[in-house]
Parts: C-alpha cells; sequence; structure tokens
C-alpha cells in the first residue's frame, strides 16, 4: 500500500507519532513551582527517603500501648509535638499526639479524641471494641520506600505530581524544553495578520484567516508550548516550499492550513516533500479533516491540515496534538479519551470516522452542535469540543469525547 493513501485516523496517527523524536532538555536550578508546572519531566521522580520518613500519627489523640488502654485508663504523661523527635513511650502511660506527629518508640496504636474521656489528667478508652491495635498509624514507607521512582519519565507535572515533585524537593529538575511551534496559512483569498482585527475592508471574495488565530487559540496556552509563530504565504509552489523549509528550520514543529486537497493551487504536499519532508500519510478515513496532509523532517511533524476552518479544528486537535506531545517529550501522547453520552443522534451515518462537534448539557451528556459542514465557521462557535463517532455509527450513546482545551 502506498504509505501516503486513505487512513484510518488511529492507524495514521500509531504511524506519524513513530516517525516523531522528542525535543532536547533543559535543567532548571531550584525550579519554582510557577516555572514547573505543567512543563514534561525529562528524568524519573525518584524517593530521597521512605515516605513519610517516620511512623506518623494519622489522628489527633492519644499514643498508647493497646493493651494498657484496653484495661483500664492511662495518665498523660506528656506530648509528641509535629515537628520534633519524640519521646519514649514509658510504661503505663498516654502521650498526646497530632496528626503528623511522629510514633512515639514503645506506642503500637493511636486513639483518637473522639473514642476517650478524659478527666484529671488520665484518658479512658470509652469504645474498646471500635479500635484494634495499631490503629491511626502511618508507617514509615508505607506511601513508597527510599530509591523508589514514583514519577517516570515523560509525565506532565499536574498539581498532583507537583505534590510528590516537592515533597522530595530536589535542587535541579531535568525537563523538556518547550515546544517553538510555526503555523503557516495559505491562501490567496485570505486576508491575515498578527492581530484579529485585520483586513477592514474586504471584497465578498476574501475573507478573513480564521484558523490561524484558532490554532493559535488551540495551542497557545498549553504549558508545554513556549512560542507559537504565525505567517501566510500565497498559494505557489516555490513561495510555500521556501516559506516551509524555512519555518521547519527554526521551528519544533510546523502545522500548515489550506492546499491540501485536488485543486490546481493545492501545493501543499508537493510543497512540503519539496522542503525535503518525507511524507507520512495523506488523507483520512475521517471528517472533517479528510485531505490531512503529514510529514516529517528530522523527526519534526510538518502537518498539512486542510483549510475548512471545521476541519483544521477537529483534525488539529485529533491529530496535531498528539504529535506535538510527542515533540513535546510526553509518553502518553494520545492519552485515552472520556466518553460522553450524546443524547440524541441526527443526520445520516458514514462510513468513516466522524468528528462531530457538541455542547455539554450535564456530566457525562452531550448534544450535538447545530452547524452546516466543515466551512461554517458560525455553527462550532460555543461547542466544548467533538465526539469521534466510530465508522457507520447511527444512533444515540457513548462516544470518545476531545474537548477544544488542551
Ligand atoms: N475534488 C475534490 N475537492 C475537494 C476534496 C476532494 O477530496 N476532492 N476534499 C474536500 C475536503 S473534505 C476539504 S476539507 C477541502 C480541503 O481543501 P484544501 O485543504 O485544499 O483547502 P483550500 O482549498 O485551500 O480551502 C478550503 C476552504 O477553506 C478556506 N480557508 C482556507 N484557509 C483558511 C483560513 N486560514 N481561514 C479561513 N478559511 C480558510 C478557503 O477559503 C476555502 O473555502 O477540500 C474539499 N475539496
Ligand atoms: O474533510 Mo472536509 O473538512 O469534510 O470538508
Amino acid at each position: 500500500m502506498d504509505p501516503l493513501d486513505s487512513v484510518a485516523p488511529s492507524v495514521a496517527l500509531d504511524r506519524l507519532l513513530r516517525m516523531i523524536g522528542s525535543v532536547g532538555t533543559e535543567t532548571l536550578q531550584r525550579p519554582t513551582p510557577r516555572e514547573l508546572a505543567g512543563r514534561v519531566l525529562a528524568e524519573p521522580l525518584v524517593l530521597d527517603r521512605d515516605s513519610p520518613a517516620c511512623d506518623v500519627s494519622a489522628m489527633d489523640g492519644f499514643a498508647v500501648r493497646m493493651a494498657e488502654i484496653a484495661a483500664g485508663p492511662l495518665p498523660v504523661g506528656g506530648e509528641c509535638r509535629i515537628g520534633t523527635a519524640p519521646p519514649r513511650l514509658a510504661a503505663g502511660i498516654a502521650l498526646r499526639i497530632y496528626t503528623g506527629s511522629p510514633i512515639p518508640a514503645g506506642a503500637d496504636t493511636v486513639v483518637p479524641l473522639e473514642l476517650v474521656k478524659e478527666t484529671d489528667g488520665t484518658v479512658l478508652l470509652h469504645a474498646v471494641d471500635s479500635l484494634t491495635a495499631g490503629a491511626n498509624l502511618r508507617r514509615q514507607g508505607e506511601n513508597a520506600r527510599c530509591g523508589a521512582q514514583v514519577i517516570p519519565v515523560g509525565t506532565m507535572i499536574s498539581p498532583a505530581a507537583m505534590t510528590a515533585l516537592a515533597a522530595v524537593g530536589p535542587p535541579t529538575v531535568a525537563v523538556y524544553r518547550r515546544l517553538r511551534l510555526a503555523i503557516l496559512t495559505t491562501g490567496d483569498e485570505l486576508v491575515s495578520g498578527p492581530t484579529i482585527s485585520h483586513g477592514t475592508t474586504l471584497t465578498r471574495w476574501q475573507l478573513r484567516d480564521s484558523n490561524g488565530p484558532a490554532l493559535e487559540a488551540l495551542f497557545g496556552t498549553a504549558s508545554w508550548i513556549g512560542t507559537v509563530t504565525r505567517g501566510h504565504v500565497l498559494d505557489t509552489l516555490a513561495g510555500l516550499s521556501d516559506a516551509i523549509r524555512a519555518a521547519s528550520a527554526e521551528a519544533d514543529a510546523l502545522v500548515l492550513t489550506g492546499g491540501v486537497s485536488k485543486g490546481a493551487y493545492d501545493h501543499v504536499p508537493a510543497a512540503v516533500l519539496a522542503a525535503g519532508g518525507e511524507g507520512v500519510f495523506h488523507r483520512l478515513n475521517a471528517r472533517p479533516g479528510r485531505p490531512t496532509f503529514a510529514a516529517v523532517i528530522d523527526g519534526k511533524p510538518i502537518i498539512g491540515l486542510p483549510g475548512n476552518p471545521l476541519a483544521v479544528l477537529t483534525s488539529g486537535r485529533r491529530i496535531v496534538t498528539p504529535a506535538l506531545r510527542q515533540r513535546a517529550g510526553f509518553s502518553a501522547c494520545d492519552p485515552p479519551s472520556p466518553t460522553v453520552e450524546l443524547v440524541e443522534w441526527s443526520g445520516k451515518s458514514l462510513p468513516l470516522t466522524w468528528w462531530r462537534p457538541v455542547t455539554l448539557i450535564g456530566p457525562g451528556h452531550a448534544t450535538l452542535a447545530d452547524l452546516r459542514g466543515s466551512g461554517d465557521t458560525c455553527g462550532p462557535a460555543s461547542s466544548d469540543g467533538f465526539i469521534e463517532a466510530p465508522p457507520n455509527s447511527d444512533k444515540a450513546g457513548i462516544y470518545g469525547y476531545y474537548s477544544w482545551m488542551i
């Protein structure tokens, strides 16, 4: 089979991801949380000591020997302060203790305050049956042992990952460099510029570039993308291949829109190949976004999205996003999507994957956006994302869901 033939999106993506290399790494010295949040780890996080580092109490109460407290009241002989070395628990006494305080040597149980009656400096367990020896202790190393790998390479530093990272507190952290993404829009009919306010006087045959700004909205807020540059090129093979050569030399990834279909001025695939690109696929068994074209140059993804605005959004989200994640060092480039229940199906069934914009209407429930087709710049505007309906789908039900916000 010609590798550029039409393929299912999952097959195309798989092929593309295998040909993309990741960007280089940098080592951050004593990074702040803001510098690290959302970056992609380039080295595993390894524990430098047991977690927790000593036995600690899980409750506010009293550290005791279970057999002694079960037998009768105990005098309170002191306390275990949080953050300091604990005293020893002498025989026949209880020590006041707090959540997170180290467990004193000799204690085997923590009795929570709610289970004791405290009078005249003694504590009496009033619900013996509701406590077992060993209760309310967090054992040294029970979360993980010193030397354990807690976060693998290629993980984005989420709030949960930050908890583990900050608890270890390494002086340096290696992360992948943030991506430099280049966007090139193409088309003689377009008026384009850095702001969205360009082209105040258009003929009816012209239109404002909406694909470039849409791609900036899709990728520009990602924590692992550093810079996004955007340019516009007219529909000539020579002009396009020069622009592609320059952009792919500067950037870590290049996304184009328009010029990938069958028309006389659809030069993008040929221009990418002329600029040294190795073709990976051209045409997906999916809609909107059918004529999507992908190539690589030196492990960098060069993706030609169709010009139709909805195709840019769907194929951009479903194909370009995983490709950029691969380049950015993620280990999970195309993580499993959440699902939503589509409450009502409308329209025919298609023998190909159908990406259909939806609006969320409640937890896990979605409804189809009202739109005319892949050239509609209005209908999808208030949708939240899209469902991926497998070939021949024709009914309401559970579908994979992709949010516009990556
Ligand atoms: N004979 C065939 N014609 C078409 C086919 C086909 O298989 N055979 N595929 C159709 C499909 S599906 C799509 S999708 C489009 C994709 O076409 P191109 O990628 O070549 O895109 P253009 O022709 O350059 O533009 C299409 C459409 O999009 C508008 N456009 C382009 N860029 C922008 C932009 N930056 N901002 C806003 N709008 C943009 C452009 O003005 C056109 O209206 O091809 C079908 N045709
Ligand atoms: O694949 Mo195209 O975007 O349907 O018009």
